[in-house]
């Protein structure tokens, strides 16, 4: 489940991007960064990024994540950071996959879910990344007398 929580999140960040205030002038190599500006780190354009995880970027692909973050970003660890990065890390991290494991856990006991036809594959960023038109799903009941 690990493996299909790192996955979602590395395609469909919620937090796609940070805003961090540049206090004073930076050089970054042949960057230079001047003070007083605003920069966006956006997490989804590591995310999606070839050189780090494949030609299968854009693929879901869970299995990249069996051998830890490690393997499945080429060694470059930082490149994957839904939660953040650094002393501004998510507090809420632990919870946020914690509960997603246990709500999971709860429907898959009782339900097999299939995508419905209805389902238009659309994420979009309106502050947090979401579906654009919801997510409808077939919950078929897997106890009987449910
Ligand atoms: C999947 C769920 C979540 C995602 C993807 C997420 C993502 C993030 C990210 C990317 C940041 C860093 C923002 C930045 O550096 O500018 C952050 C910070 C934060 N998150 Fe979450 N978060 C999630 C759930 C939660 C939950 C459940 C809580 C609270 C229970 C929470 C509380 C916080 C707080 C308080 C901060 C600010 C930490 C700081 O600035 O020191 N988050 N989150």
């Amino acid at each position: 489940m690990t493996m299909i929580i790192n996955e979602t999140l590395r395609l469909y960040a919620p937090s796609h991007g940070m805003l961090r205030r540049v206090g004073r002038e930076v050089q970054m190599e042949k960057v230079v960064l001047p003070a007083n500006i605003d920069i966006l780190i956006a997490n989804v354009a590591f995310h999606h990024d070839p050189q780090l995880w494949g030609e299968d970027v854009h693929l879901f692909k869970p299995d990249r994540f069996a051998e830890g973050i490690a393997k499945a970003t080429n060694y470059n660890t930082a490149a994957f950071f839904p939660f953040g990065l650094g002393p501004r890390t998510c507090v809420g991290m632990t919870f946020a996959t914690t509960e997603t494991k246990i709500v999971l856990s709860m429907i898959l006991q009782r339900y097999a879910i299939t995508l419905s036809p209805a389902y238009v594959h659309s994420p979009i960023p309106i502050i947090n990344l979401k579906p654009q038109h919801g997510i409808q799903v077939i919950l078929k009941s897997l106890h009987s007398d449910a």
